[in-house]
């Protein structure tokens, strides 16, 4: 396969790229509990192998920055930046930033037990900031989750949160921001000269996007799967296989930088 243009200002000039990585389904296999995701063995040395040939890594993810770096090693990870919460948060070398909670919350939490009471398996994610609503666990959990589209929306708009729908879950969190405000203010923060991006669900199309408004040689990488979708198939420059084709891209790159 020919190497994107993207990926190969990466490898000219390593130490003006940005590397952003999805945490759930990019770095970290999907698991039946979000509870028990954990990175993909390879993932801790390969990052901080990378950390220190390229301008930043950056973890760009819907979960709580402190549970990524504990589900993902982080804290052993020299340099590593963690965007959690959709850009809302921030951790860096061991300091945790975050704004106040959003007042909306309380009333979602108190509220989304009665949406899913009577549907066996479905299950709430409590992540402070935000609450999620999984259907991964139901007995149909495509069919559970549209059903369950109008009422969570219904009661964000009531609450003053917005819907992050992805794999089998809707999420409840606060506006205004995305991984591609996050990742566009991070390119900016680091004066990066070139990008990547990884990432496999609906969420992360927004950072797909800022690669692309940021006008730097950028590269979009899929983590596919067998719930791959084909709209973010199709919008990316490279597919690799799941967390396993992640690693080795990630591999292959700081190899390409050492040789
Ligand atoms: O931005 P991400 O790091 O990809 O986080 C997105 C959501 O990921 C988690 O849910 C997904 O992964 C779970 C564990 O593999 C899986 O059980 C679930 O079905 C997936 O939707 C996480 O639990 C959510 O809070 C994140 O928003």
């Amino acid at each position: 396969m020919e190497t994107p243009e993207g990926l190969r200002a990466i490898l000219a000039d390593p130490k003006g790229a940005v590397i952003g990585l999805d945490f759930d389904g990019t770095l970290s296999p999907i698991v039946p509990d979000p509870d028990t995701a954990r990175i993909h063995p390879r993932g801790p040395a390969l990052l901080a192998r990378l950390g220190g040939l390229v301008g930043a890594v950056a973890v760009v993810t819907g979960r709580p920055a402190a549970t990524a770096v504990e589900y993902g090693s982080l804290a052993g990870v020299p340099g590593v930046v963690v965007l959690g919460h959709y850009g809302l948060e921030r951790w860096e070398a061991g300091t945790l930033t975050a704004p106040p909670v959003h007042p909306g919350l309380a009333r979602a939490r108190a509220e989304l037990p009665r949406l899913i009471e009577g549907v066996p398996g479905a299950r709430l994610e409590d992540k402070e900031r935000s609450v999620a609503v999984h259907t991964r666990g139901t007995a149909a959990p495509q069919a559970t989750l549209d059903a369950l589209r109008d009422p969570v929306a219904k009661l964000a708009a009531e609450v003053g949160l917005a819907v992050e729908p992805g794999k089998f879950v809707l999420e409840l969190r606060p506006p205004g921001i995305d991984k591609g405000t996050a990742l566009g203010a991070f390119l900016a923060e680091r004066a990066a000269r070139s990008v990547l991006f990884a990432g496999d669900d609906l969420g992360d199309l927004a950072a797909f996007a800022a690669v692309r408004a940021s006008g730097l040689p950028g590269v979009t990488v899929f983590s596919g799967s067998a719930e791959a979708s084909a709209e973010i198939a199709a919008q990316a420059d490279l597919v690799v296989d799941g967390p396993d084709g992640v690693m080795d891209l990630l591999a292959s790159i700081a190899d390409a930088i050492e040789r």
